[in-house]
């Protein structure tokens, strides 16, 4: 049942129905006092309206506390398209949804999530200029896999200094969960840092990739299975793969010093982000570790511009550092100093915006 109770830390949701295309679609805009609001538009074939709803309400505030994490010129937002991917998707229901975008005048903005593609976007960009993370030939900033793997790198940076002292990656063991486009190239950037990598991943190929690049780079790759990279003899794990790989009976594995990688939703529940404290396991919590896609495509607004993007992913050693630190003074998880950092942030930028915001929409508008 639908209340105004449900939806009260929220600034406003929006029903899209369009019988032509069958687009039947919820955006949410959870806070926009930096900025906009920006998220991803997930397609779900969703059991109901209700479940949707759920979804796209948790996603939007978590984006609220992304972006102010990333300290982009934008709050938090997201969408939700009910159907199926693989046969409701067509280049009408993307400009359908681009015109519910368009009707929002400046206050969303957005791109590819799970279940769409860049190329869904295009179609919805005939109708908005709205949209984030088209592709290159686009107009669009490119892989923003390369931006989030940098970002874990800078993680890795901070966490090691936290840790050892010292910023350097090499001589470490690291084990690395995923090699798709994040882990790849992290665990590259570590290779050629003489650093020595368990890993796994589903994917065979990937495997065989790895082992190569390891003659070539120097450093040592050992191949795990599946699960027993939970119990690696490794420093540092890095998960690039799945999310509620936090667990309780993940934890107990554990021998490392520290988590920090790019997968989403790493904590099965917010508690484990405590047990990790209690255990003396450093957790670099995930939002801010793989903001570098995000402070990509937040970039777009002001033209692609690689320099920025470097600039912005670099900070994600300074703000992890000030959480370790907040966490550790205030004797809390690095969760929950995360939320209260990102807490802090918005409120501190209440007033100031309040001064800017009207130029600020007005820009927004004329992009629009
Ligand atoms: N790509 C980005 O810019 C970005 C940004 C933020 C967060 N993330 C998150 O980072 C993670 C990795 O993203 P990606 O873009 O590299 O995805 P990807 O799909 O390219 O790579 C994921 C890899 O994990 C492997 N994998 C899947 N299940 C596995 C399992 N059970 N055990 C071991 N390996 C498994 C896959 O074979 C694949 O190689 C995801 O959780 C994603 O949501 C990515």
């Amino acid at each position: 049942m639908l209340s105004f109770e449900r939806i009260s830390d929220h600034e406003q949701v929006v029903f899209c129905n369009d019988d032509d295309t069958g687009l039947k679609a919820i955006i949410a805009i959870h806070n926009t006092t930096l900025g906009p609001a920006l998220g991803g538009c997930r397609m779900r074939p969703y059991l109901s309206v209700d479940e949707a709803l759920e979804d796209v309400l948790r996603l939007s505030k978590g984006m609220t506390y992304k972006c102010a994490a990333a300290d982009v010129d934008f709050g938090g937002g997201k969408a939700v398209i009910i159907g199926n991917q693989e046969t409701d998707r067509s280049p009408e229901l993307f400009r359908a949804f681009g015109q519910f975008v368009e009707s929002l005048n400046g206050r969303f903005y957005t791109g590819t999530d799970m279940g769409t593609t860049p190329d869904d976007f295009v179609h919805a960009r005939k109708e908005t200029n709205c949209i984030v993370g088209v592709p290159e030939a686009y107009g669009g900033s490119g892989d923003s896999s390369v931006p989030t793997s940098l970002g874990v790198i800078y993680g890795l940076k901070a966490t090691s200094k936290m840790l050892y002292g010292t910023a350097s990656l090499s001589g470490k063991r690291y084990a690395v969960q995923g090699l798709g486009k994040v882990g790849f190239k992290v665990a590259e950037t570590l290779l050629s840092e003489g650093a020595e990598l368990f890993v796994t991943d589903i994917n065979q190929l990937a495997l065989t990739r790895i082992s190569a690049r390891a003659e070539e780079l120097g450093g040592k790759v050992h191949i795990v299975n599946g699960p027993d990279i939970y119990s690696a003899e490794a420093d540092i794990f890095i998960p690039c793969a799945l999310g509620g790989i936090i667990n309780d009976e993940t934890i107990n594995k554990f021998r490392f010093e520290a988590v920090v990688g790019s997968a989403n939703n790493q904590l099965l529940e917010p508690r484990h982000a405590d047990m990790l404290k209690e255990r003396g396991i450093l957790y670099g919590p995930d939002y801010i570790v793989n903001s570098g896609g995000l402070i990509q495509v937040a970039d777009e607004l002001y033209g692609p511009n690689k320099e920025r993007v470097l600039r912005g992913t670099k900070a994600i050693y300074e703000t992890l550092t000030e959480i370790y630190l907040k966490s550790d003074i205030q004797n809390i998880s690095t969760e929950a100093a995360a939320s209260a950092f990102c807490e802090e942030r918005i409120e501190s930028r209440k007033k100031r915006n309040s001064f800017f915001s009207h130029k600020k929409r007005l820009k927004w508008q004329v992009r629009c």
